[in-house]
C-alpha cells in the first residue's frame, strides 16, 4: 500500500457524509417533530401514563445504548476516542441515574422496579439492531447506528424548547432541558466528526451500508415515539 494514496478530497462542495445520511431520510426526520407524542411532550399535554411508559422503556433502552458505547471502545486504538466512548458509557448511566430515577420517584417506582418491566416490541427490536452492529460491525457502522439517537434527540430537544419555552411547572421540563443542552449537542457533533473523518476511506458499498444502517436507526427512533404514544403491547 502506498502512502501517496490520498483520500479523494477534490470535490470540496460535496456535503459531508453525516449530512448525506440525514438528507437520505429528511422526511422521516420531519415527521418525528410532528409526531403526536413529540408535540405533546413539548407542550406538556402528554398524559403522564404515556410519559411513564416512555421513561421506563427508555431506561431499558439506555442500558443497551451504554453497552453499545462500551463495544465502541474495542474498535479503536486511538486514546482520545477510547476516552470519549468511555465518557459516553459513564454519561449515559448518569442520565439514567439522574433523569430517569427522578421521574421514577415521581411515579413511585424504585430503580430496581424500573428494570423489572419487560421491553415493549419496538424496543426489543431496536436494541439488538444496535448491539449486533456494535459486536460484528466496523467502527463507522457503529457510529452510524448510534448517530440518529444523539442527533435526533438534540434536534427534538431544541425544536421543542424553541417552539414552547417550558414554564417552571412544565411536567417534562427536566427531560427537555437534558436533551436541549449544549452537553448533549456535543455528543452528536463528536460522533459526526469521527464518522466524517473516516468517510473518505470508505468505498461505495461500505457507504451504501451506512445509509441502510442510518435509515434503520432513524426508523426505530420514529417507532420508539410511536410505541410510547400507543403504549405498545405484546399480543
Ligand atoms: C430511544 C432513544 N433514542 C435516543 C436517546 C438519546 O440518546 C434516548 N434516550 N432514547
Ligand atoms: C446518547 C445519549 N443518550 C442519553 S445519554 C447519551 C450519551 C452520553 O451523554
Amino acid at each position: 500500500m502506498s502512502f501517496e494514496t490520498h483520500p479523494y478530497t477534490a470535490d470540496m462542495a460535496r456535503p459531508r457524509l453525516s449530512e448525506r445520511l440525514r438528507e437520505g431520510c429528511r422526511s422521516l426526520w420531519q415527521r418525528q417533530m410532528e409526531h403526536p407524542f413529540v408535540v405533546a411532550l413539548g407542550n406538556g399535554t402528554l398524559p403522564s401514563a404515556n410519559f411513564q411508559f416512555y421513561i421506563l422503556q427508555d431506561a431499558l433502552f439506555l442500558d443497551e445504548l451504554t453497552k453499545t458505547f462500551a463495544y465502541a471502545t474495542t474498535k479503536t486504538t486511538n486514546h482520545e476516542e477510547m476516552e470519549q466512548f468511555g465518557t459516553f458509557v459513564l454519561n449515559t448511566l448518569l442520565v439514567e441515574a439522574d433523569l430517569h430515577h427522578r421521574y421514577g420517584e415521581r411515579f413511585g417506582l424504585s430503580p430496581a422496579e424500573m428494570t423489572t418491566i419487560p421491553m415493549a416490541p419496538t424496543n426489543y427490536a431496536y436494541t439488538p439492531h444496535l448491539l449486533t452492529i456494535a459486536t460484528v460491525g466496523t467502527l463507522p457502522e457503529l457510529l452510524t447506528a448510534i448517530l440518529p439517537c444523539a442527533w435526533i434527540y438534540a434536534e427534538v430537544g431544541h425544536h421543542l424548547l424553541d417552539t414552547v419555552p417550558p414554564a417552571p411547572d412544565h411536567p417534562y421540563r427536566d427531560w427537555l432541558l437534558t436533551y436541549a443542552s449544549p452537553d448533549f449537542d456535543s455528543v452528536g457533533t463528536w460522533i459526526r466528526e469521527r464518522l466524517d473523518q473516516r468517510a473518505p476511506f470508505l468505498n461505495a458499498q461500505e457507504e451504501a451500508r451506512l445509509h441502510e444502517i442510518f435509515l434503520t436507526s432513524t426508523r426505530y427512533e420514529w417507532l420508539f415515539w410511536d410505541m410510547a404514544w400507543k403504549m405498545e403491547e405484546w399480543p
